[in-house]
């Protein structure tokens, strides 16, 4: 299990994160939120092993992920950052990088990768985009085989910084619907997202975070009830029971 103790991190001497303790579980969908700034890119970035803590501990079973070589955490965690650039190849052979860290020299992509990465493909259901430029895709497409290239990196957790942001709303809901199913395939799947109502409705586990510290964390339920979330972001959070269940939606104080 992923696990943050008593992080510290931060930018040139600043500290952005003070002493964030938390857990992420297999089998489950943790949702971040917290208001801009927060630190909640700092702490995925820090959990990835891609920012190193000053203070405080980032373990995965038990092993310090900073002190992992880069290929060795490459097979455990997956890292979708919030933005990239897109690259001009095809989507099978944006997926193939998730094997990448698997190759031995000379690094040469194997049968097995390939299948591998073909298999991730059809498994988001877009298996026919394999021979599509990356850079030819729509955004809700695109987020969907960087989600692709996760799974194919095989690994237990899997980062996902801001899947949902500039995508339609039904893509948006696809991809917590992958974020779902990647949770069932036993990862811990966590995800920063800043769509209050969708997290509390579709995460297992949320933490909220604020000022770089962890404001509350557990169910959606108990996050909510904990009346934190209008301390957070400055607004009223209701709830309402309907049929598909429990939603949630925000006014102004
Ligand atoms: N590379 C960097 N160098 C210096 N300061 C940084 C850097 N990245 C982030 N920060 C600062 O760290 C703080 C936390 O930023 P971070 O991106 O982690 O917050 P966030 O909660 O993800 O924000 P947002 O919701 O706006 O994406 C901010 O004050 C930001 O200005």
């Amino acid at each position: 299990m992923l696990e943050a103790r008593d992080l510290c991190a931060g930018y040139g001497g600043a500290e952005v994160l003070h002493r964030v303790t938390a857990k992420f579980t297999p089998g489950r969908v943790t949702g971040i939120i917290g208001p801009n700034g927060c630190g909640k890119s700092t702490l995925l970035k820090t959990l990835a092993g891609l920012h190193h803590p000053t203070e405080g501990q980032v373990l995965l079973d038990g092993i310090s992920v900073p002190d992992l070589p880069p290929h060795l955490s490459a097979q455990k965690i997956a890292y979708l950052p919030q933005s990239r650039n897109v690259p001009k190849i095809t989507a099978l052979r944006m997926v193939l990088h998730g094997r990448f860290a698997y190759l031995s020299y000379p690094r040469r992509y194997r049968t097995r990768d390939y299948e591998a990465a073909r298999r991730a493909l059809d498994w988001i259901g877009a298996g026919e985009l394999a021979e599509k430029n990356v850079s030819a895709l729509s955004g809700g497409q695109r987020q969907k085989v960087y989600i692709a290239m996760a799974l194919a990196q095989d690994t237990e957790t899997v980062l996902m910084d801001e899947p949902t942001t500039y995508l339609d709303i039904r893509n948006q809901m696809e991809v917590m619907e992958l974020a779902r199913r990647l949770a069932e395939l036993g990862k811990a799947v966590v995800m920063v997202v800043h769509d209050l109502g969708a997290v509390l409705r579709n995460a297992d586990d949320v933490l909220l975070m604020h000022q770089g510290r962890v404001m509350a964390a557990g169910t959606p339920e108990k996050v909510y009830a904990s009346g934190k979330l209008e301390a957070a972001f400055g607004v009223a959070v209701h709830a309402v029971d309907t049929p598909e269940g429990r939603q949630y939606y925000c006014t102004p104080l």
